[in-house]
């Protein structure tokens, strides 16, 4: 019961609010308000018209479904029965305040003008009705053309209580009121409007400029004489002189600066002001008493309690980047595959290591005191603690000993345990179980976070799901030995990114030069993949136009450093967040800015074919891209420092090594031992910092991955994928040739043979064979391609040569020389 009430509440409240936003939606005010407007100009017609035609339209009264009356009112029977129900029936000529109220309400919605203030009108429009229905009533002789059955009514209700002069006296009481209360009428108000006694004085004044000192004088000499000898008269005609100058100078609001004489006579009659103090400035006070300030009422300054930004909010709730792909759904769990997860270690087995560790560790004379075994998917953790005066050490270089003891691969010992005083021995098991991508997926550790870009990566030695934020990493380099898990890992990510972020939110740039890895994401490329203009495919394969992309990024970061600047926010979080709070103008450039993922797979290759053109925009994107929501994840076979430089390894702090060789290859990664001791298929560690985790990849194969893919690429995509900004390289490489022959490399000659002799249009050729840079192998190619030597790019196929031997290159050479 109770959980049917509480349905019934979520949809009333549903309903209600349906209803609010309905009511709220601009569109809907606009036409209520125009409907209000011209409803009143109907109805004031129809009420004037009304006046003039009463009497012939009495018969169209309650007969509007008849169609042998014809109304005279001007707007039809509808017009004259609805002024017959207004004006007879209810107030009468009153009733004409109606379509003006309509006509303001209509008015205001229109303008948008605070509800508040509709309602007053009203408020004040219906006592105005109902008081001027009863004066007419009154005045009228209860005529209910004038004074409507309202007003006639309400005379007969209330002259037997009243009587006439009574009724008068409420009906004029009620006008008084309803003008204090609605026009703040006060009796001060009304005093103002009359001409003040000290404006006609000070008129006077202004006449009497001269002899107002002497007027003053005999005023006071009048009043005084009896109590005030002469001297003091003197005096007071000096002390005067200053109060007379003192309140001009007030008075003229310091138009007037004291002068010299000023400061005189008060120095002069001091000693007299002391004596007869008391007169002067009673009389000072007299004077001051007539100039009564009149303070001019200000109006209140009408404010708004909202700013624009909290209206908008309010109008059209907060922005949705979502809204273009509103249908979109996302991803659900059943196209994952379902593995029997549970684990399966037999007693026995467990038993059997333990005792074998403790054998081994007492053949060298290593006590244990207590010895717990954790067991996950692929390994089971043996913790154990040695007993007192055991040198840790002594264990650790026992690693060898106890792999041979236990004849297993994998085996890694952890001493200590960081933050648990144990030493800990990771022995892989015999049956190890796949960790499925359902299972992270489903697990309500990643279902529930809040990270920003969420990642389950597997499951970790306690068989929890492990799960870390990408935009915190905030980038991450993954390596391993060929066939370790380096491409599920990769899957597995993405996947993770598909299941909890909708198309609008996040962006993938993928870069595949192995050109199958990656290749199944083409279907989702109008919903999550980003590209460069102009290109076909979004999927890059090709190392130019990863040089071009990652500068394109570059200028992606820079432009959103500059919408970050101008919003005054930090990072892109901050950012989206105020975008959606609608407290940035789209016309002044701002935009929704989605997080974009930089995936490179083999970055080996790159750095092979391309070097420091790939290294420096990877390394400046690495180091300054995190506030700005692009975050790259670089995979690579082979971990060595060539590839893997100091300046990438600074700012990748999150590593994850898959199996590799050897222990320099594991330090080249991690900074440390231990990924040459992990057992493959997807055992991996990752290192943040100095925390070094074993994790459990989750298996993601190729079919999920392709029902994922088929599902999200089967909905209502964007009209294309998302638009990176246009690169053109610093020779223009990017987009024209060079046509000029003066302007050919040097090497033009050599290389087009080059290309001629081996019939293959490749720049890597050409950087083979002439030990060239990529930069001007490519440059090259472009020029033999603008002489007409090679033919136009063909993405992952060599470029076809047009010219079939060395003679014909000669010859075509010659005639580009004669013309
Ligand atoms: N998490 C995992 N769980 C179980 N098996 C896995 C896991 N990851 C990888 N494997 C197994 O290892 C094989 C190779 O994995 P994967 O293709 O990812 O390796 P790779 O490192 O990308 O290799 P390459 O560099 O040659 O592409 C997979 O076909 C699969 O059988």
């Amino acid at each position: 019961m109770p959980k049917k009430s509480n349905k019934k509440v979520t949809k009333n409240t549903e309903r209600k609010e349906k209803l609010r936003e309905f009511a709220n939606n601009r569109q809907t005010q606009t036409v209520f308000g125009l409907f209000m407007l011209l409803f009143s100009i109907f109805l004031f017609t129809a009420f004037i018209s009304f006046f003039f035609t009463w009497q012939a339209d009495q018969s169209t009264v309650n007969q509007l479904a008849n169609k042998a009356i014809e109304a005279q009112n001007l707007l039809g029977k509808l017009g004259a029965n609805l002024s017959y129900f207004f004006i007879y029936k209810g107030f009468g000529v009153a009733a004409i305040l109606i379509p003006v109220l309509l006509f303001f309400t209509g008015l205001y919605i229109l303008l948008k003008i605070p509800i508040k203030k509709i309602f007053k009108s009203w408020n004040w429009g219906m006592l105005g009705l109902i008081w001027t229905a009863t004066t007419f009533g009154f005045f009228a002789d209860k005529n209910a053309l004038i004074a409507g059955v309202v007003g006639v009514e309400l005379n007969s209700f209330l002259i037997p209580y009243l009587a006439p002069l009574g009724l008068i006296i409420l009906i004029v009481f009620g006008y008084a009121t309803y003008f204090v209360i609605r026009f703040k009428i006060t009796p001060e108000k009304i005093k103002g409007w009359l001409p003040k006694k000290e404006d006609i004085s000070e008129l006077k004044n202004s006449f009497k400029a001269t002899e107002s000192d002497e007027n003053l004088d005999d005023e006071e000499d009048n009043k005084d004489s009896e109590e005030k000898n002469t001297s003091i008269n003197d005096e007071n005609e000096i002390i005067k002189e200053k109060i007379i100058s003192l309140d001009e100078f007030e008075e003229k609001d310091q138009e007037v600066k004291p002068t010299s004489t000023f400061e005189m006579a008060v120095k002069n009659v001091s000693p007299t002001i002391q004596n007869h103090s008391n007169i002067n400035v009673s009389k000072k006070e007299e004077i001051k008493e007539e100039l009564k300030i009149d303070v001019e009422q200000v109006k209140k300054e009408e404010i708004t309690t909202s700013n624009l930004s909290d209206q908008l909010v309010k109008d059209f709730g907060e922005f949705d980047p979502t809204l273009d792909l509103g249908n979109y759904k996302f991803p659900t769990l059943n196209l994952l595959r379902e593995f029997d997860d549970s684990i399966s270690v037999d007693a026995g087995e467990l038993e059997a290591n333990k005792n074998k560790i403790v054998d081994t560790l007492n053949n060298y004379k290593i006590g244990i005191a207590q010895i717990k075994a954790t067991v996950g998917p692929t390994i089971t953790l043996y913790e154990i603690v040695p007993e007192a005066g055991i040198r840790i050490s002594k264990i650790k270089n026992l690693e060898d000993d106890i792999a041979l003891s236990l004849s297993a691969l994998g085996i890694r010992i952890i001493a200590p345990i960081p933050g648990k005083g144990t030493i800990g021995i990771e022995v892989p098991n015999q049956k190890a179980t796949v960790v499925s991508m359902n299972s992270v997926i489903a697990s309500n550790r990643f279902q529930q976070s809040k990270m920003e870009l969420p990642i389950a990566l597997g499951k970790t030695i306690a068989n929890e799901t492990f799960i870390f934020d990408l935009a915190k990493a905030p980038h991450l380099l993954m390596a391993g030995a060929t066939g370790q898990g380096k491409s599920v890992g990769l899957n597995a990510i993405l996947t993770s990114l598909l299941y909890k972020k909708h198309p609008a939110e996040i962006k993938f740039v993928l870069v595949d030069p192995k050109k199958v890895e990656l290749t199944l994401f083409n279907k989702i490329e109008r919903h999550y993949l980003a590209k460069l203009p102009d290109t076909d495919e979004a999927i890059i394969t090709d190392t130019t136009k990863v040089v071009h992309t990652l500068n394109s990024l570059c200028i992606e970061m820079d432009n959103r450093y500059d919408l970050l600047k101008d919003a005054m926010v930090r990072n892109i979080k901050e950012y989206n967040e105020k975008f959606k709070a609608r407290k940035l103008n789209p016309n002044e450039g701002h935009k929704f800015l989605p997080y974009i993922v930089l995936v490179i797979d083999e970055f080996a290759d790159l750095i092979m074919t391309a070097g420091k053109e790939v290294e420096t925009p990877i390394a400046r994107l690495a180091q300054l891209a995190r506030a700005i929501g692009i975050h790259l994840i670089v995979a690579t076979q082979r971990p060595s420092v060539n590839v893997i430089t100091g300046i990438i390894k600074a700012n990748f702090p999150l590593r994850i090594a898959f199996r590799v060789t050897s222990k320099i290859d594991s330090r080249t990664i991690l900074d440390a031992p231990g990924a040459d001791q992990l057992i493959g298929r997807g055992d991996l560690l990752i290192s943040s910092g100095n925390d070094l985790i074993r994790v459990q990849c989750a298996f993601v194969d190729t079919p999920e991955v392709e029902k994922i893919t088929d599902f999200i690429g089967s909905q209502r995509a964007y009209p294309e994928a998302y638009q990176l900004p246009e690169y053109v390289g610093e020779d223009g490489s990017g987009t024209e040739l060079d046509i000029d022959i003066a302007d050919r490399d040097k090497l033009f000659r050599e290389a087009a043979e080059t290309i001629v002799i081996a019939q293959q249009g490749s720049a890597s050729l050409l950087q083979r064979k002439l030990k060239l840079g990529y930069n001007r192998a490519g440059r090259l190619i472009d020029q033999l391609e603008a002489a007409g030597i090679v033919g136009p790019f063909e993405g992952s196929k060599a470029r076809q040569v047009l010219i079939n031997d060395l003679a014909s290159l000669d010859q075509m050479l010659a005639d580009e020389k004669n013309n």
